[in-house]
Order: structure tokens, then sequence, then C-alpha cells
């Protein structure tokens, strides 16, 4: 038997092979989680990633929330209908129109039962009245599929009118974001709520809105229709009726207990052995594999492992579709018999009334047929009207939740001063002066401080470059520089001045970065350099130009599309079921599962990449580079050439390099800071800090012994 447990068991790790996974932040975030065998499936109870959805709240608590609700409720309905007009009305119309013809149809379909019943009991027929019924019946399928043609015509144009709207509000919100409050758990958990499980929200919630009246539309017309036929024309109704509903209420009550999980769910083998048997099955079947296996003679030692590892999962599941069938039908023979008795109920009444009384049978044959007909389809519709009102209310939250996290407040708070600094001495042509005071610094959510008490000055123009091992916070430096982040205590001055004082947008003209993870952007080559100047991120030469300074235009050339080459994000996905592609993207935003990408480029291309988007920048715009580890992928010529570009600036603006390397750059450097967990323990020139004769002379002495041998 395969293995299943649920998340709430406190011995839920994850499997050592996979870092990121953790089913019980799942949890946190309203993400329910079964383990069976190897799987894991993840899904979304009721579809509604908001927590808070779930919690139970009194009539009063609801009556106080529908009131603070009503204000965004209205700021919706009046953003939708600018957005879709009159069409939106025309749409919601037939919608209700369509609601009512399976009432129209019970009553014809009552008419035709009467008919017989009086053929029956008096051997005649009333012509007129048939032929009216029959045609009055094709009527009503005339018009339904008339309707359905409509709906499914214009409903995909209206969806996309609407969720344009809102897709652009999302957008909005996440773009305007910056790093720590982006990083923010609960942000990314209200931002990823914002998506509904069929489509953007916008859609979605005008969809429940609209589903709901035209079920209660529908329902309501049908019991009055059904009512009407069962008191007009049996004795017998009133029974007949309370047995059919109430089996109908019960199995549809059930069936809903009985069914644990929907499809809105995620499947992923969190197992080294499943994967292997996904990989080495990839060797089998995918044409790129075939010329290795065949000179390399992989074949039998490919089937040995395959053999193995499917020895090694035994009887568990082998595949996401397998497990996902059965967390959907976990299956229940008490369900299912006291279904098929509950069904049988107005059939033994009857059969015990006929032996009673056997004239009456016509009347109450027409009465089952009718409630029999009718029966389970509004006991369903009633349980889903009923189970809708949670729903309704929480699409009403998530409403008030979308226009909330369009103005979530980033946690930098932009400065209100120009800069540089207007009528300054030099007006940034010499560059920006820096000063660290007493700076201290923890990222959100770590133990302890990443920086502590750092404090140094930079001239404007001067070439300063911070050394140290890996970890010391030579990064985190430059990510303050930049307002990334700001320090938790002292204080960072350009110019003099508190850098939080200038507005962010005159920082960002005038500093140039590079940072060490060169992430490429999932667009054209061309766009990913463009981008270092957002304002002629088409300029052509400008581009080109830029690629060869950042010495890049070598392997561009060489690219199948040159410039226009994309570089796009592959996502090696095993999803199974609806709406799991996008609970898929929560679990990567939430970072619970990697998405792996697949690079076209190597680290030192994509680094020649990130160095030509910071040449695109007007240089004369520019009184701060900020290069953490440019050479890291470098090749040695590269590096050279690349140093001395950035030694020729050096007078015309202020350059800050985080950097391992010692050589190349130290010793041209006005001053080098050498960091030591977190702090700066040496600072001075390249000669000074040999003559010293403590960290850095001695990381020195270690790099230039490999060049003496
Ligand atoms: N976003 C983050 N959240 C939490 N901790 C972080 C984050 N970024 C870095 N750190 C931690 O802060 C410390 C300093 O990191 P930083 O990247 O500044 O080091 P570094 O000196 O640049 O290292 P390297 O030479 O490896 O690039 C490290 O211990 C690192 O783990």
């Amino acid at each position: 038997m395969p293995n299943r447990r649920t998340s709430s068991s406190s011995d839920l790790k994850g499997d050592d092979t996979s870092p990121v996974f953790s089913p019980r932040a799942a949890a946190a975030f309203g993400i329910r989680h079964i383990r069976n065998g190897a799987w894991d499936l993840f899904h979304r109870p009721g579809g509604h990633p908001d927590p808070s959805s779930s919690k139970k709240i009194n009539d009063g608590d609801a009556s106080s929330e529908i009131v603070r609700l009503i204000p965004y409720a209205w700021r919706y309905a009046h953003e939708i209908f600018t957005a879709a007009g009159g069409w939106l009305v025309v749409f919601s119309l037939v919608s209700l129109v369509q609601a009512v013809i399976p009432a129209i149809r019970v009553y014809f379909s009552a008419e035709m039962l009467n008919l017989t019943q009086v053929v029956i009991e008096k051997q005649e027929i009333d012509k007129e009245r048939l032929l009216y019924t029959v045609v009055a019946h094709a009527a009503c399928s005339a018009v339904d599929n008339m309707c359905s043609h409509f709906t499914q015509r214009n409903g995909r144009k209206l969806q996309r009118r609407v969720e344009k709207v809102f897709d652009r509000h999302l957008f909005h919100a996440r773009i305007r974001l910056d790093v720590p409050t982006f990083e923010d758990p609960a942000v990314q958990g209200r931002l990823s709520a914002c998506y509904s499980y069929s489509g953007s929200m916008g859609w979605a919630v005008f969809e429940e809105v609209l589903s709901s009246a035209v079920e209660i539309l529908n329902l309501v017309s049908r019991v009055s229709v059904v009512a009407k036929q069962v008191y007009d024309h049996d004795q017998q109704g009133s029974i007949l009726t309370v047995l059919c509903f109430s089996g109908n209420i019960a199995t549809t009550w059930l069936v809903s207990k009985s069914q644990g999980y929907e499809l809105d769910s995620v499947t992923i083998a969190n197992d080294k052995t499943v994967r292997s048997i996904n990989g080495l099955s990839a060797c089998a079947n995918d044409k790129e594999h075939r010329q290795e296996i065949v000179t390399g003679g992989l074949q039998e030692h490919i089937r040995h492992r395959y053999e193995a590892a499917k020895e090694r999962i035994g009887d568990a599941p082998s595949s996401a579709f397998e497990v996902l069938v059965e967390a959907l039908y976990p299956g229940s023979w008490v369900v299912d018999t006291c279904i098929q008795i509950a069904e049988k109920l107005p059939e033994i009444y009857l059969a015990f009334y006929m032996l009673q009384s056997p004239s009456t049978f016509a009347t109450s044959f027409a009465t089952l047929r009718i409630l029999q007909e009718n029966a389970t389809s509004l006991a369903a519709s009633s349980c889903q009207i009923f189970a809708r009102r949670a729903s309704l209310f929480s699409c009403f939250k998530r409403i008030r939740d979308f226009y909330e996290i369009i103005n979530i407040p980033n946690k930098i708070i932009d400065g209100t001063e120009a800069y540089p600094i207007p009528d300054s001495l030099d007006d940034g042509a010499l560059g920006t002066g820096i000063e660290f005071r007493s700076v201290s610094f923890r990222y959100p959510g770590a133990k302890q401080n990443c920086l502590q008490d750092v404090s140094f000055t930079i001239k404007p123009g001067q070439l300063c470059v911070i050394v140290g091992a890996n970890g010391e916070g030579k990064s985190t430096i430059v990510k303050l520089i930049n307002r990334m982040y700001d320090c938790d205590e002292g204080k960072i001055l350009f110019d003099g001045k508190d850098v939080k004082s200038f507005k962010l947008a005159d920082l960002h003209k005038r500093i140039s970065v590079l940072y060490q993870e060169c992430h490429h952007l999932p667009v054209s080559v061309g766009e990913n350099i463009g981008m270092g100047n957002p304002q002629n991120v088409d300029d052509k030469l400008g581009i080109i130009e830029a690629a060869k300074l950042g010495g890049a235009s070598d392997f561009i050339e060489k690219l199948t599309d040159g410039f226009d080459t994309v570089l796009a994000q592959d996502l090696d996905m095993v999803v199974v079921g609806e709406g799991g592609s996008e609970l898929y993207e929560k679990l990567v935003e939430m970072k619970l599962l990697k998405a792996p990408v697949k690079a076209g480029l190597s680290g030192g291309q994509m680094q020649r990449l990130a160095l030509s988007r910071t040449f695109m920048r007007p240089p004369e715009e520019v009184t701060l580079c900020l290069y953490d580890e440019p050479s890291a992928a470098l090749d040695p010529q590269a590096e050279y050439d690349l140093f001395q570009r950035l030694r020729a600036l050096k007078g015309k603006k202020t350059m800050v390099f985080s950097s391992h390397r010692f050589g190349h750059l130290t010793k041209h450097a006005d001053i080098i800071l050498f960091m030591k967990e977190g702090t700066i323990c040496e600072a001075g020139t390249h000669t000074e800090l040999l003559a010293k004769d403590g960290h850095y002379a001695s990381l020195y002495n270690i790099q230039a012994q490999a060049f003496q041998g």
C-alpha cells in the first residue's frame, strides 16, 4: 500500500534531496499537502489560496465585514463596466435568460406527461395543446442554443477585456515594489492570492457573481414549476417530493464530503529515484541523447539503472496521475451504499402505495417522473448555492485584498530632494562622495547583523575596492549604497547629506551598478542590454556600442538571432490538474519549489551581457559606478580589458568595486576596505596595507605566490 500522510504531522520535512521543499511553509499559505509514496501533492482547498477565507465567521462579524467590503465592490463594478460596458450587461442578461430555460423545459415536459395522463384516462387527445407543447419545447432548445452560442462567442472577448484592466493593476502592483518589500513573504502571499484559479481575478469574480445569480434564478424557476405540477395534479406529491429531495440532498452532501481534493493541484516527485526514472526515460526517448548513448555504448547501463530504479519504487504510485486519482477519489463503500439506497426510496414508496390503490397509478407515475428528472439537479443546485455563500464572500474579500495590494507601501521610502545637489560645488562632475557612519544592517529575517558598525569615507572621483572572504558583507555594502536596502543603524551620506533624503529616481539615474549574480531578463539579448538605459531601450547603435564595451559583441554575433535572440525561462514542470500551473507558480514564488532555469548563455557570457548593460547610460550622467565582482566569470583577457577601461574613468567618477582578486585593481585603488565578519578590519592603499602586513598582505601574498611559481 502506498504510504499516505497529511502535512499536519510534525515529521514532514521533505526529502533531503530537495533543499527548497517545505510542506509546512505551504500549509502556512493555506496550501494543503499529501505525501503519497515518492510523490508530493499540493492542493488548495476550495480553490481559495487565502487562508483567512477558510476561517469561520459569525453572522455579526460577517455583516460588518460585508459593509466594509461595499466600497471595494462598488469600485470593482465601476471598473468592469467602464472596461466592458454595455456588452457586459447584454452578456449578463443572456445568461439570466438561459437560466430560466430549464424551468420552461420542465413545464413543457410536465405538460406532455399530463397530456399522456389524459390519453390513458379518457382515451382522447387535445391536438392543439399537444402541437403547441411540442413546438414550444423545440423553441426552447433553439433559444438555449442561441444563448450558449452567444455567451461562448462573446465570453472570451469580454473576459480578455476585463482581465486586461486587472492584469495591468496587478502588473503595476508588482513592478513598483522595492527589494525588501518584494522579498517579504507576507507581500508575496498577498500578491499570489490575487490570482484566481481560472484566469485573472477580475473575470473570476464577475463569473462567480453571475454564476450565483444564474444558479439562484435557475433553481427558483425550476422549483416553482415542479411545485406547481406536484400540487396541481397529485395528492401523493408531497410525500414523493420529500423522499426525492431528502435522498438527493443527502446524496449530494455525502458526495461533497467524500471528495477530499479538487483538481486544483500540483503533483511533484520529490524523490531521487523518481527523478532518476524520468531522466532515464528521457535518455531513451529524446533524440538529442541518442548520439551520446550509441557512441558511449550506454544502452545496457541505462537499461540496468532504469530497472533497478523501478524495483526501488515497488508498489508505490509511479506517476503523478495515479497520485492525483487516488487523492480525488478516495472511495468509500459506506457512502456508495447510502447513495444507492437513497436513490431508490421514492420508487419503494410508490410500489407500496400502488399495491394499496392501483387506480391512482398513472397520476403518481407522472409526478414521480417529473420529480426524479429534477430532484437530483435541484438538490445539487441548492447545495451548490449554499456552498457558494462562502466563496462569494471570499470573492469580495479578494477584491478588497486586490485593491489594497495595489497600494502596498514600499519599505524603502523615497526622498524628496534632487540629486546631485543643485548648485553644489561640482554638481556631481567629479563623482559622488560617500560616507558610512557607524552603519549596522541585518537582512530581513536573518538572525544576526550582516554589517556591524561600519564607517568609511570615499571622496568624489576615488576608486575604492572592497575585499574579503566569502560572506563577509562586501555585496551588502554595494546594496546599501544603492539603497536596495536601508541600514538599521547609523547613516549613509552622499556628498554630506543623508542618502535617504534624495529622490530614488535621481539616485538610480546617477548610479551604474553591476551585481554579482547576473540574471538575464526573459527578453531579447538586445533588450537586455538596452534596459541599461530604459529611455533608450530601442537605441540599436547604442546597444551595439555597449555590447562592444562590455565584451559581448563576439558571442552575440554567433547567436542564431543575434541581438534578437530571446532568453526565456524553461520551467521543468510536473503539473496535473486544472489551475495547477497557477498553483505551481505560487509554490515557486513562495520558494517552496525550485524553478530550474535553462540558461542559454555561459556564466561569462551572462556577465558580459550584464556589463554591457552598464554601458548604455550616457557617461556624463553617471557619477557613481558600483561593480560587485564584475570579473568573476570573465576570462583573464576580458578581465584585463575591463579593468583597463574602468581605470580610465578614475578621477571622473566615483567607483566602488567588490572583489576577491588582488592586483589589477587594488594596486590602483585610492582606498581598499578589508572586510571581516561584517566589519572593516583594515583600510588604506595597496602600499599602506602591504606595509601593515595584516590580512590584506597575507591574502595578496597567497595570490602573488601562484604567479611566482
Ligand atoms: N538576501 C539575504 N538575506 C539574508 N541573508 C543574506 C542575504 N544576502 C546575503 N546574506 C548574508 O549576508 C552575509 C553577507 O553577504 P554578502 O553577499 O554581502 O557577502 P560577500 O562578502 O559579498 O560574499 P561573496 O564574496 O561570497 O560575494 C552572508 O552571510 C550572507 O549569507
